[in-house]
Order: C-alpha cells, then structure tokens, then sequence
C-alpha cells in the first residue's frame, strides 16, 4: 500500500508522515517512511535547486523531479510488494501542483507516467500566511517555491490536480487534532 502527504510549503507533511508512520509501527505493521526529492543523487540535484544555488529552467525541474520519481518508485514497488506500508512525504501530485505553475500539466502527467497511483493521498491544507510563519520559525532559509503568491496558487492546484482516493485536511489547527483525522481515515 502507498500513502502519500501533499500540500503546500510548511503545511505539515512531513510532521503528519511521521506521526502515521509511527502510529502504524504502533500497530505492529512494517512502514517504509519515505520522501521526495530524494536523498539520492538526482534528488540532491534538486535540493540545490530548491536552495537557489543552481537555476535550471522550469520544465528541467520538473525533468528532475519525474527522474527521481522514476527510481524512487522503483523502490516504493519493491516495497510494497514485501507487504509494507509506504509512506511517502510527497509523490506525483506535488509535481503536478507544483510545476503546473508555469508548465502544460499534460505534460507535467505525461513526463510522470512511470509513477504510479497512490491507495490513499492526503493533502493538508494550510493557509500559506500560516505556513510561511512556520518556516519562518524553521529559520532554514526561504527556498524556491516559498512565496506567498506562488503557494496561494499551489495550494488551488491541489484541487484542480487531485485523483484517485484523495482527502482533503484542514492543516490549520494542532499537530494533535490534525493527525486525529488522518488516523481517522486510515481503514486498514
Ligand atoms: N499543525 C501544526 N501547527 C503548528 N505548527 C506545525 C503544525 N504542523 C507542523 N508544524 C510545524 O511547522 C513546521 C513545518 O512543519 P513540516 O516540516 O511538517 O511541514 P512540511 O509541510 O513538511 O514543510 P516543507 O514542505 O517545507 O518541508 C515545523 O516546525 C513543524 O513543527
Ligand atoms: C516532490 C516535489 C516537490 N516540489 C517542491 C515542493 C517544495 O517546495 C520542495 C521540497 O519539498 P519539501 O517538502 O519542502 O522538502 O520541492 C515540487 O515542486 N515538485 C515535486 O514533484
């Protein structure tokens, strides 16, 4: 089974995969708690991107982001097939919300089609006033996407983009009564 976390900068992915990954560990499953861009090579591309130390044009991110999901899901698939349960902390939506910016999205799912469907996706949405205060307060640096005009606009692709067996959480309250109903939906 595949889980993925979307949404925008800041709204809680990564504190939400790691609660449910911990949550379904609790429950005696085995998880693979995974993320994206990787920590492979062609993620480590990415991450300097991200950062603003190198500039490549728009449809090469999302060229990067399609090849490290490529092998990335390689594993996901190998995973999943021993009977884990994978958590990924974003997959193929956040490049379809993302990179649909200022990108053909046809293009952006076709350059994706090696990917595959996720069982379940949640998005967290946070308003991203409340999101950029957050990363504020990671005082790690204001990396690529993280702009308010740029994430109020990501954040309503999220809608246009979502498929499969999507939910929509309101990542606007505490961490607690967040993942409350993340635990909530998961019906295994
Ligand atoms: N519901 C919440 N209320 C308040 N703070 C939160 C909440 N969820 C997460 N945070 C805090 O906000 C910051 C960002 O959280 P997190 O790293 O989970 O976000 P993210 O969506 O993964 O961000 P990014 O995509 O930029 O990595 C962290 O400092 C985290 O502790
Ligand atoms: C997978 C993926 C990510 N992004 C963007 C979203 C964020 O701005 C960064 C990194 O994500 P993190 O959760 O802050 O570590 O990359 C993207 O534009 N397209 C994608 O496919």
């Amino acid at each position: 089974m595949l889980i993925a976390f979307e949404g925008t900068d800041g709204s809680g992915l990564s504190t939400q995969s790691k609660l449910l990954a911990e949550w379904l560990e609790s429950k005696g499953y085995t998880v693979y708690l995974t993320k994206e861009p990787t920590t492979g090579e062609i993620g480590k591309l990415i991450r300097r991107v991200l950062r603003k130390e190198i500039e490549v044009s728009d449809a090469t991110l999302a060229l990067l982001f399609a090849a490290d999901r490529v092998e990335h899901t390689k594993i996901i698939v190998e995973r999943i097939e021993k009977g884990e349960i994978v958590i990924s902390d974003r997959y193929r939506l956040s490049s379809y919300a993302y990179q649909s910016l200022t990108l053909d999205l046809e293009w952006v799912v076709m350059i994706n089609r090696y990917s595959i469907t996720p069982d379940l996706t949640f998005v967290i949405e946070t308003p991203p006033e409340v999101s950029l205060e957050r990363i504020k307060q990671r005082n790690n640096g204001i990396e690529l996407f993280e702009e308010l005009e740029k994430l109020e606009k990501i954040s309503r692709n999220f809608r246009k983009v979502a498929e499969g067996n999507v939910v929509f959480i309101d990542g606007n309250r505490s961490i607690e009564e967040v993942f409350g109903e993340v635990r909530d939906k998961i019906l295994i």
